[in-house]
């Protein structure tokens, strides 16, 4: 069958996006799907699959599968391009809308340029900072800041936030050097995280600006993680590294992110969505 799509990205994350307001696909294929379409040389090529869909609830729901088909639950760069695609292709009409992921609903405001969203803004919500929820071993209510874990037989320091998906934070001194295609596999499926997590090494510059670089879980590396860098700038307030209520400029292999955990308690996100390709995916289900 042919599935159409369209190939989007933020800061160089890139997935394939389905808009099921255009074309439903039977939820059991998802995982498969999400495994052909992102093979660079079977498939499309991407860092997985994201379907655009109706929602009961908010104005326009997301889902979001890994490479390895594995669900995400949540995705930063996937809904500021969830959010250009809907207001471009007139799925909403205002400029301030509502999208409902796995685990919340949030707000997005789109920029506007002749009618194409270059920016958007996303309000993600709290950050989740329970032990037990983000999830990670031991039924703790306690917060993980600075907490020391030995991997591979390295000694780190851990924090560890929730933003609807789970991510390790390690500080680094120098960003070019951290151990990310190394240990960033080891720690995505190391026992203390029971549902695999997402790794994160940041070096700061400053109380304001921080480099980043991602081990993602069941995609690996990527160029960014919309997610994953407000988990790091949660985790520089925890270990007082930045404040709260202020705006910390993001640097990502892909381009830059600006992220604020305000002083209520959201994580506000703000940065760019691309639109690459778009076409037929010839779908075949074995
Ligand atoms: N790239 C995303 C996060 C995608 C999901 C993640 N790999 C997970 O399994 O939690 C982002 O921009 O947030």
């Amino acid at each position: 069958m042919k599935i159409p799509f369209t190939k989007m990205h933020g800061l160089g994350n890139n997935y394939i996006y389905i808009d099921r307001f255009a074309c439903n696909i039977n939820d059991d294929w998802l995982p498969y799907l999400a495994r052909t379409v992102s093979d660079v040389h079977t498939g499309i090529g991407s860092d997985g699959l994201i379907l655009i869909q109706p929602s009961k609830h908010a104005d326009v729901g997301m889902r979001i599968f890994n490479k390895d088909g594995s669900e995400g639950k949540n995705c930063g760069n996937g809904l500021r391009c969830v959010a250009k695609y809907a207001y471009e292709n007139g799925i909403v009409s205002e400029t301030s809308f509502r999208i409902e992921t796995k685990t919340n609903i949030v707000d997005a405001d789109v920029y506007t340029d002749a009618g194409m969203v270059p920016y958007v803004t996303i309000n993600m919500g709290m950050p989740i900072l329970r032990r037990s929820d983000i999830p990670m071993d031991g039924d703790d209510r306690s917060s993980v800041v600075a907490e020391p874990v030995v991997i591979d037989d390295q000694s780190l320091s851990l924090t560890a936030v929730s933003m609807g998906n789970p991510h390790a934070v390690f500080f680094v001194e120098d960003i070019r050097s951290a151990p990310v295609e190394t240990l960033g596999p080891r720690i995505e499926t190391h026992q203390l995280f029971p549902e695999d997590v997402n790794a994160e090494f940041i070096e700061m510059i400053s109380r304001n600006e921080l480099n980043f670089r991602v081990w993602e879980r069941g995609s690996g590396m990527t160029q960014a993680c919309g997610t994953g860098a407000c988990a790091a700038v949660v985790a520089a307030v925890l270990n007082e590294r930045a404040e709260r209520g202020e705006d910390v400029t993001v640097h990502l292999d892909g381009g830059d992110l600006y992220i604020q955990w305000q002083d209520h308690g959201d994580v506000l996100m703000t940065g760019g969505a691309e639109t690459i390709a778009s076409g037929d995916y010839h779908f075949h289900i074995t």
